[in-house]
C-alpha cells in the first residue's frame, strides 16, 4: 500500500504540495489537468510540467484521477472513436511521463451526487450527505446551480461549470442509454484502450459509482459485485481494473465490502477510503474515517486489503470540515490528513499482528 492524497493542482487546490508532503506516510498525490475538458488530448508537456512541480516538493504523481469520459463515448455516438482515440493519445503520453494509474467513472451526466455539502454534525463539523427523499424533489437543472451555490468558491470534482447549460441537452442524449447499452459502450471503449494500456503498463481503475443506485433514472453499472465482476470478466486482463471506493460501495449496506475487495484480487489498483453513517434506506452522512464513527467497519475494509496484498496507492476520500477550515467540500487538508493517519495506524498494527504471529508471537 502507498499512502497518498488526491491533489487538484496549485491553481485549484487551496492545500500545497508542501502541507501535503508533511502528511506522516505520504508519498504521493494522484492529481489531474484540472482544466482539461473531457475528449482532449493531454500534452505531453502538461503532464511533464506537472510532474515536475509535483516532484519537486519531494512527491510522486500516483496517478491520475481522474481522466474524464466525453459522453459521446458513453452514449455510443458515432463521433466516439475521436475521442477514444484522443483517449489513447492521453494515455499515450502518460505512459512516456512514467504515470501508469488511471482512475475514471462511467456514470452518466453525473459524477458523485449528494444533497447537502455542508451538512452539520453534533460535533460542530460539517459533512457532505445524501438523502434520496430530498433528491426525489430536485430538477436535474437544478441541481448544478445548488452544487455551485454551495462549493465553497471551488469547482467540485465532475460538476465544471460548462456542464450548468446543458443539462436538459445530456439528459436527452442519455435517453436511450439503459443499462445494457451502457456496459456495452463502456466494453467497447474498454477494448479499444487496452492494448494501449499493456504497452505501457497503465491500469485502468474504474470508480464505483455514487451513490451505487439509479439517480434520476440513469443507468448505474458500476455498483456491486455482481456488475462489477460482469465488468471485468468481460475484459479480463490486469489492466482493466477498479478504484475500489469505500463510500461509494458503502452508501448500499448490502455491499459487503471486505467481501467485494477479497473477491477481486489482483484487479484492485487503487482505494478510496472513508466512512459513512447509513440513517435509513437512500440516506447517509459521511463520517470521520473512524470505525465508531460512521457504520462501515474500517479494519476489516484495511484488513481486506492488506490480505490481497493490494501494492496500489490508496486515500482517504473525502473528508469532513473541521477546524474552521474554508477548503473544496470533502477535499480540505485537515480531516483527511487525520484520516490518513488513522488509515496508516491501522495497517501498521494489522502488519505487524500478522508478521509477529507467522514468526510465533505466542510462543
Ligand atoms: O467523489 C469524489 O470526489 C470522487 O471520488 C469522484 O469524483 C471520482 O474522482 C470520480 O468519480 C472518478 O472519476
Ligand atoms: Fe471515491
Amino acid at each position: 500500500m502507498k499512502m497518498t492524497l488526491r491533489w487538484f493542482g496549485s491553481k485549484h487546490d487551496n492545500v500545497t504540495l508542501e502541507q501535503i508532503k508533511q502528511i506522516p506516510g505520504c508519498v504521493g498525490v494522484i492529481t489531474t489537468l484540472y482544466d482539461s475538458k473531457p475528449g482532449e488530448v493531454w500534452s505531453r508537456e502538461a503532464i511533464q510540467a506537472m510532474r515536475n512541480e509535483v516532484e519537486s516538493a519531494g512527491l510522486e504523481v500516483s496517478g491520475i484521477e481522474s481522466v474524464n469520459i466525453h459522453d459521446d463515448i458513453k452514449i455510443g455516438l458515432p463521433t466516439r472513436d475521436k475521442y477514444i482515440n484522443n483517449y489513447i493519445e492521453t494515455l499515450e503520453n502518460l505512459g512516456e511521463e512514467g504515470i501508469n494509474l488511471v482512475c475514471y467513472n462511467f456514470m452518466p451526466v453525473f459524477d458523485w451526487t449528494r444533497s447537502d455539502l455542508a451538512k452539520v454534525r453534533p460535533d460542530g463539523s460539517t459533512v457532505l450527505s445524501y438523502d434520496q427523499e430530498v433528491i426525489d424533489k430536485i430538477d436535474p437543472d437544478k441541481i448544478f446551480k445548488e452544487m455551485e451555490a454551495s462549493s465553497n468558491g471551488f469547482v467540485l470534482p465532475g460538476w465544471e461549470p460548462e456542464r450548468l447549460g446543458k443539462v436538459r441537452e445530456l439528459f436527452e442524449m442519455y435517453k436511450d442509454v439503459d443499462e445494457e447499452k451502457l456496459f456495452e459502450n463502456l466494453i467497447y471503449f474498454l477494448n479499444a484502450i487496452m492494448p494501449t494500456c499493456q504497452k505501457y503498463g497503465i491500469k485502468m481503475a474504474i470508480h464505483m459509482d455514487d451513490p451505487a443506485w439509479s439517480v434520476f433514472n440513469l443507468p448505474r453499472i458500476i455498483n456491486n459485485k455482481e456488475n462489477i465482476q460482469r465488468m471485468l470478466d468481460a475484459v479480463s486482463v490486469e489492466n482493466n481494473g477498479l478504484t475500489i471506493c469505500t463510500g461509494s460501495l458503502g452508501s448500499n449496506p448490502d455491499n459487503d465490502i471486505p467481501d467485494i475487495i477479497r473477491s477481486f484480487k489482483g484487479r484492485i489498483h487503487f482505494a478510496h477510503i472513508r466512512n459513512l453513517v447509513h440513517h435509513g434506506p437512500g440516506k447517509f452522512d459521511e463520517a470521520a474515517h473512524l470505525s465508531s464513527d460512521g457504520s462501515l467497519d474500517m479494519y476489516e475494509i484495511v484488513k481486506a486489503l492488506y490480505d490481497i496484498g493490494m501494492e496500489g496507492p490508496i486515500r482517504p476520500d473525502h473528508g469532513r470540515m473541521i477546524w474552521g477550515e474554508k477548503a473544496m467540500p470533502g477535499y480540505g487538508l485537515y480531516d483527511r490528513a487525520l484520516g490518513a493517519t488513522y488509515l496508516n495506524g491501522l495497517w501498521e498494527a494489522i502488519d505487524k499482528s500478522v508478521k509477529q504471529g507467522m514468526l510465533g508471537f505466542n510462543d
